[in-house]
């Protein structure tokens, strides 16, 4: 039998209201006459707002209280940012639908400045994001390094306020706020990788549901799945979460996917660079072979250092 309602579990804070409000839309239009409504939660990781995310640890900081109103049956779908979506999932849970990525760079953000080679030498630069950091250090080992944690609009009101000279988020985030013009560069691959899955939004709902499954799977973008599932195939083998700093980016082209992956280190900067080819039904094999080149230069020590 068909649902006739979908509830969706989201956070609260802007961004993931966007988010769940943009599906929510999306899966009106694709099922005329289904009714769709929105469950916002709070979640740990929204209310640990004092200590840097990456000493909290816990993969899924922001997906637990979201799957548990799932298991309740208070919701039947919820929907994330991919890149805060841990690369091995909570056993009984699926993503049935992967939508259309936005742009995956990183934004740098200032009010002073045009770009990060414009920075004066010790200029303080917000992010509590350990890959933004271990890129920052390595282009710029100059520059000063503060933790900047909270919603999207949290540290915007910090870097107005003086707090830092520049700060680095997610373009995707900007432009989903309508804050695009926040943007002053990006910060791009080659020369700058962003998160695996970054800028996707991802929806997770129970195994076990296929009519539940089916509404959403309509949703689904293949080609964006094939490249994130390359992304986080090599976060998965490198044992990642979104607490290490691991960079990946995944392109689909005429002769397949072409992955480049970095790990870094926050603390010295340096980084480990790798990437592969491979034609586009093996993303995953791909995504495991690139994880191996960067472990075969060492990269094992950081992450454990940061697990
Ligand atoms: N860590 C929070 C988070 N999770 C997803 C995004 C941006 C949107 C996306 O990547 O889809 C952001 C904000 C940021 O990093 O600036």
């Amino acid at each position: 039998m068909n649902p006739s309602t979908l509830r969706i579990a989201t956070r609260k804070s802007a961004l993931a209201l966007w988010q769940a409000e943009h599906v929510a839309a999306l899966l009106r239009a694709a099922h005329p006459g289904l009714d769709v409504e929105l469950v916002p939660l709070s979640t740990r990781g929204d209310e640990i707002l004092d200590q840097p995310l990456a000493t909290i640890g816990g993969k899924g900081l922001f997906l637990k209280e979201l799957e548990v109103a799932m298991l309740e049956g208070r919701a039947e779908l919820a929907v994330h940012s991919l890149k805060d979506v841990p690369a091995q999932l909570e056993s009984g849970f699926t993503l049935p639908a992967i939508l259309p990525r936005a742009d995956a760079a990183d934004a740098f953000v200032s009010n002073h400045y045009t770009e990060l080679a414009a920075l004066p030498c010790g200029a303080r630069v917000g992010t509590s994001s350990l890959r933004r950091q271990a890129q920052l250090r390595a282009l710029r080992p100059d520059l000063v390094l503060r933790d900047l944690r909270g919603n999207v609009g949290t540290r915007l009101g910090k870097l107005d306020a003086g707090d830092y000279d520049a700060i680095v988020l997610a373009c995707a985030g900007l432009e989903r706020l309508g804050l695009a013009s926040r943007i002053v560069s990006r910060l791009a691959a080659p020369d700058w990788l962003p998160a695996p899955g970054q800028a996707a939004i991802a929806i997770e709902a129970r195994e076990g549901q296929p009519a539940v499954l089916d509404l959403l799977a309509a949703l689904d973008d293949a080609d964006t799945r094939l490249t994130v599932s390359a992304e986080r195939a090599m976060n998965q083998a490198l044992g990642g979460s979104c607490t290490v700093p691991v960079g990946a980016w995944c392109m689909l082209g005429e002769h397949g996917l072409h992955l480049r992956g970095l790990v870094g280190d926050a603390a010295s900067g340096q980084l480990l660079h790798a990437e592969g080819s491979a034609p586009a039904d093996q993303a995953m094999a791909l995504g495991e072979q690139v994880a191996q080149a960067l472990l075969a230069q060492g990269a094992a020590r950081w992450l454990q250092a940061n697990s």
